[in-house]
């Protein structure tokens, strides 16, 4: 059922009728959608909608059926598409690896063994790319040691690099205190209005989703329940039928 008529804006990526079956259950159950072009969409619905599993397909981690049609010329057939950014919900990296920052930027820009040392140029790229996400001072901390808040930041500049045309966040600010969240949210708010880079990101945070997103998506059971701008789409009914609760949002401007 959709309760909102989907928003008439240029897409950069047009879903229809997807489907992901996973371990031989459907998942995905006919997702047909848009994603506007140069927004920031939120893609919201309660555990196991489906959410993660969709953000899966547009990376072709998962076997689909249905289209995923992208509007922006780019070769997306490939294991790994190109010009998609990608922020998982988890890190599944060994903790207990003595890996610094800057080592790990470096095992993912160099086309060489770590062994022989970090060129300059890997050098330079990685604290350019840290210090458009405001943490260069992390370069020499061990992954192990940042914080939550760090670690998406350098996870983000790495999906940042090259300028993707999509960036694919799954709940980026999961597990960061509020103050960090707003910064985390501001930056991604900076980096869409900078470089027009079009933003799906997976999102518990109503809040958030209010202040911060140009578009909403609204998963129920893997199937699409609504999508419109925020303003249309959290309201008391729209947010009972999707979380099956009632959720009343009362609009907050954050102080500075
Ligand atoms: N590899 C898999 N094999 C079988 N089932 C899976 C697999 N991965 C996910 N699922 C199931 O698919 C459903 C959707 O999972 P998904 O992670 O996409 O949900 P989600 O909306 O992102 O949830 P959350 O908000 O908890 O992160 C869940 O029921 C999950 O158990």
């Amino acid at each position: 059922m959709s309760l909102a008529l989907p928003v008439v804006v240029r897409p950069l990526v047009s879903l229809s009728d997807l489907r992901v079956e996973l371990g031989g259950k459907p998942i995905l159950r006919g997702v047909t959608a848009n994603i506007a072009r140069g927004s920031i969409t939120a893609l919201i619905g309660l555990n196991g909608s489906g959410k993660t599993t969709l953000l899966r397909a547009l990376v072709n981690e998962y076997p689909h059926k249905g289209t995923i049609k992208f509007h922006c010329g780019h070769d997306h057939s490939k294991p790994y598409p190109e010009a998609i950014g990608y922020v998982p919900q988890r890190l599944t990296l060994d903790a207990r690896l003595p890996l610094t920052v800057r080592d790990f930027l470096a095992l993912t820009l160099s086309r060489r063994p770590l062994f022989f040392g970090i060129s300059k140029k890997v050098a330079a790229k990685s604290r350019e790319m840290l210090e458009r996400v405001e943490v260069a001072n992390c370069l020499d901390v061990p992954v192990e040691g940042l914080s939550g808040g760090q670690l998406q930041r350098v996870l983000l500049a790495l999906a940042l690099e090259p300028q993707p045309e999509l960036l694919l966040l799954d709940e980026p600010a999961a597990g960061i205190d509020f103050k960090d969240q707003k910064k985390f949210y501001e930056l991604i708010a900076t980096i869409n209005r900078e470089t027009g880079v079009t933003v799906l990101l997976v999102s518990h945070d109503l809040n958030m989703v209010q202040t911060y997103a140009h578009e909403v998506l609204c998963l129920r059971s893997g199937a699409i329940q609504c999508q419109g701008s925020p303003n249309e789409i959290l309201t008391p009914i729209n947010m009972s039928l999707v979380f099956g609760a009632e959720i009343h949002m009362f609009p907050h401007r954050f102080g500075s």
